[in-house]
């Protein structure tokens, strides 16, 4: 698998990389025979433009310095920005999110050395039925979302952590020889749960809800922490480091990675590239947040791919509320005119359908239910 550069073509890379670096707008990823990775550069201009676009990006970039520091009038204002964003692009830039930058690097890190390690050594911690462990190389198909015909698995491999808060459920399984692993993972995931926490209020208000609305709904979240690493490797056709799909999360946060490889789908259908901004944190709203709100916040369609001729790490943390918390749809969302899209289904149920779809392990065992 580790077959050195993807784009047979050595310009491709070249090319690519000045646009990527802008996020312009790729080809679409269902045409089988466009151009894969290095498409022409041109914009629809159809792209929802927002006044806080960083220079080069036509995603969004929220600060959340003002309303963690508590300061007047902040909560709104930015619960407002967030509503304008969710409803039309899907994902957005955060800064000031209070995450320190030593454990991202420390957690990136503890990434790389879990999957240096000897094929052995992971096959020993394959994921469970708690949707816990190794998730070996091509071993996940994206299924569940309708986006692309061709469906060949993802070109990568990845880590999950668990929440350890529930001693009913099977507890994580540490790699015995990667120092610290543990203890750095376990930071980074309750890092994460605070940070998602904090921005409930946010959510709240952008859906005209009580800031409150989702915190007792949230209080064990069924969050799961992914350390995926993307090996430098030729994608055929149809092939990609993570297929077209959308998130099952409520929100996703993912740390910004030095090497870039994220791209969405614009609502007007074109991949755009997520371009690399030091510091910030990728947000994007999942399927879940997206039913909950009867549709009215995207759920974005997105994809990576490792164009860089080397190993590319990610450390996306999908949050979800509690597993028992009922999906219907929020008051704020329909009307007689809107009626409820989705089915009423608890976040628990709607997990293992995702799950059951998308990886392997589970597609063999259709009776798993493990909620995660
Ligand atoms: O690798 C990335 O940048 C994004 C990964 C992703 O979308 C996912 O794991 O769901
Ligand atoms: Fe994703």
């Amino acid at each position: 698998m580790q077959s050195g550069r993807r784009c047979g073509n050595p310009a491709v890379l070249e090319c690519a990389l000045p646009r990527h670096a802008a996020g312009a707008i790729d080809a679409p990823a269902d045409t089988a025979d466009a151009p894969r990775h290095c498409p022409p550069a041109a914009s629809s201009g159809e792209w929802p433009m927002t006044g806080t676009a960083g220079p080069n990006t036509v995603i969004p970039v929220l600060d959340l310095g003002p309303v963690f520091a508590g300061e007047p009038g902040a909560l709104e204002a930015t619960a407002a920005e967030l509503r304008r964003v969710c409803e039309t692009v899907g994902f957005l830039y955060i800064r000031n999110h209070g995450v320190p930058q030593a454990l991202i690097d420390a957690t990136f890190d503890a990434a790389a050395r879990f999957h240096a390690q000897p094929l052995e050594a992971k096959m020993a911690l394959k994921l469970d039925d708690a949707m816990q462990g190794y998730l070996p190389y091509r071993s996940s198909t994206t299924r569940a979302n309708g986006l692309v015909a061709v469906r060949k698995p993802n070109e990568n491999e990845a880590f999950f952590v668990n929440p350890e808060r529930d001693p009913a459920k099977p507890a994580n399984r540490w790699p015995d020889s990667v120092p610290g692993f543990r203890e750095t993972t376990l930071r980074y995931y309750a890092e994460m749960e605070a940070l998602a926490r904090r921005m409930l209020p946010l959510y709240a208000r952008a859906l005209d809800l009580p800031a409150d609305f989702f915190d007792a709904r949230c209080d064990a979240p069924l969050a799961s922490l992914r350390l995926t690493h993307y090996p430098p490797v030729e994608y055929g056709a149809d092939e990609y480091g993570i297929a077209p799909h959308t998130d099952s999360s409520f929100i996703t946060l993912l740390a910004q990675n030095p090497v870039p490889g994220l791209q969405i789908r614009t609502q007007a259908g074109e991949w755009i590239d997520a371009p690399v901004i030091p510091g910030t944190y990728v947000v994007n709203t999942g399927d879940v947040l997206n039913r909950w709100s009867n549709g009215r916040f995207l759920s974005t369609p997105h994809r990576a791919v490792n164009m860089q001729p080397r190993a590319r790490y990610a450390i996306p943390f999908f949050y979800h509320p509690n597993p028992e918390t009922s999906l219907e749809c929020l008051p704020t969302c329909t009307d007689a005119a809107n009626p409820p899209r989705f089915p009423a289904q608890t976040v628990g149920e709607y997990m293992a359908w995702f799950r059951n779809s998308n990886y392997d392990h589970f597609r063999a065992k259709p009776a798993a239910t493990a909620a995660v």
